[in-house]
């Protein structure tokens, strides 16, 4: 691995072989058992870019019949009577350490005791989190010292797993779909994006960058916002669906970039076709994840082979894009300056 690469760098191409070492674990045992119970409610909770990958596993939940919140960790510490007995919180956390999941994650086990369970999902098995919960998924996502790379991607493909097993997947067919996924990061971790496309994004008067995704793809969307903000030092904000249209629109023109995640021409996405068009008209910049075309816009390609796939080459577009940007506003990409990588401050 180049010298001159810099830690975030190294963890975007060391991606494929954490998502292997996890790949070859198999599931953790006891898993079964809470997959199988009957739970009056599921909570996942988390912080930052473990929260965002928690998206698309309330959507697969919630569509299974599962009565499922997903809730910030932060706002489950203000609104803990969402908690009742018969609950299994589902704390993902890759430090185990974050102070809004440990402060939550001990009072509801004073307050409930063995009412409730709790899972945690983390990189790091000593953590107080693994301490305090029923059982412990790891991550298998190795050292990372900057903002969420291999945990991302090794937090969705647990997440994955663990939706398979509330859906009774078959354990072949999730591995399948990992080992698709895993080769195509594989591919896409190496190839740069064109150099300029940073400056561009940030070379005009009042530059705005922000990015959108609906359904799964909102959890991209959110971890891009974040770890463009994290990596790169540029204010970037994230939008859920419909929401950039109410209200942010009006910073639409010259100068914003738009960042369309989940852009895929095989969904059904008119609507994200409609914004990418509507914002084009005004002078917007559009940059789509995916290979939905839109005139004007620019593709930026992702996978299609499964759901799994899209999303993680979704998030290493994210990667690639904020490590641009860092170069362009000159800073070095990843390195925290302010705030920390394990935030334990309430
Ligand atoms: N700066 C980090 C973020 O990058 C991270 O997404 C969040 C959650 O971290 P963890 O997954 O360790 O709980 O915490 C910190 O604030």
């Amino acid at each position: 691995m180049p010298a001159q690469l810099t830690p975030f760098e190294q963890d975007v191409l060391a991606q494929p072989a954490a998502l292997s070492d996890l790949l070859s674990t198999g599931f953790v045992a006891g898993i079964d058992d809470l997959v199988s119970h009957r739970w009056g409610r599921v909570i996942l909770t988390g912080m930052g870019s473990s929260h965002f990958a928690g998206i698309p596993t309330w959507h697969a939940l919630t569509r299974s019949g599962i009565p499922c919140w997903l809730v910030d960790a932060g706002t489950l510490l203000e609104t803990p009577d969402l908690v009742t007995p018969n609950t299994l919180v589902i704390a993902t956390s890759q430090s185990g350490a974050s102070g809004e999941v440990v402060e939550v994650m001990s009072r509801l086990r004073d307050e409930w005791a063995d009412l409730i369970r709790i899972l945690g999902i983390t990189a790091d098995e000593n953590s107080p989190l693994a301490e305090i919960a029923d059982l412990t998924v790891p991550l298998h996502s190795g050292p990372e010292t900057t903002a969420s790379t291999k945990s991302y991607l090794n937090t969705l493909a647990v997440h994955h797993r663990l939706v398979g097993g509330f859906q009774k997947t078959p354990g072949e067919l999730l591995d399948g779909e990992l080992a698709t996924a895993t080769k195509w990061v594989a591919d896409a971790v190496g190839q740069r994006l064109a150099a300029d496309i940073g400056s561009r994004m940030l070379g005009t008067w009042a530059p705005r960058l922000i990015t959108v995704g609906r359904r799964d793809a909102a959890a991209t969307a959110l971890y891009a916002a974040l770890i463009m903000k994290e990596a790169a030092k540029v204010p970037a904000e994230g939008f859920v669906g419909g929401q950039f249209r109410h209200g942010p629109i009006e910073l639409a023109g010259w100068g914003m970039t738009a960042m369309l995640y989940g852009a895929d021409s095989y969904a059904d996405y008119v609507s994200l076709r409609r914004l990418a068009d509507d914002l084009i008209a005004v002078g917007t910049s559009v940059i789509l994840a995916g290979d939905l075309e839109v005139e004007g816009g620019r593709n930026l390609p992702t996978s299609r082979a499964n759901d799994l796939a899209s999303l993680m080459s979704g998030a290493v577009v994210a990667q690639h894009l904020a490590i641009e940007v860092a170069h362009a506003n000159g800073v070095v990409p990843g390195a925290f300056v302010v705030g920390n990588k394990v935030t334990t401050t309430l």
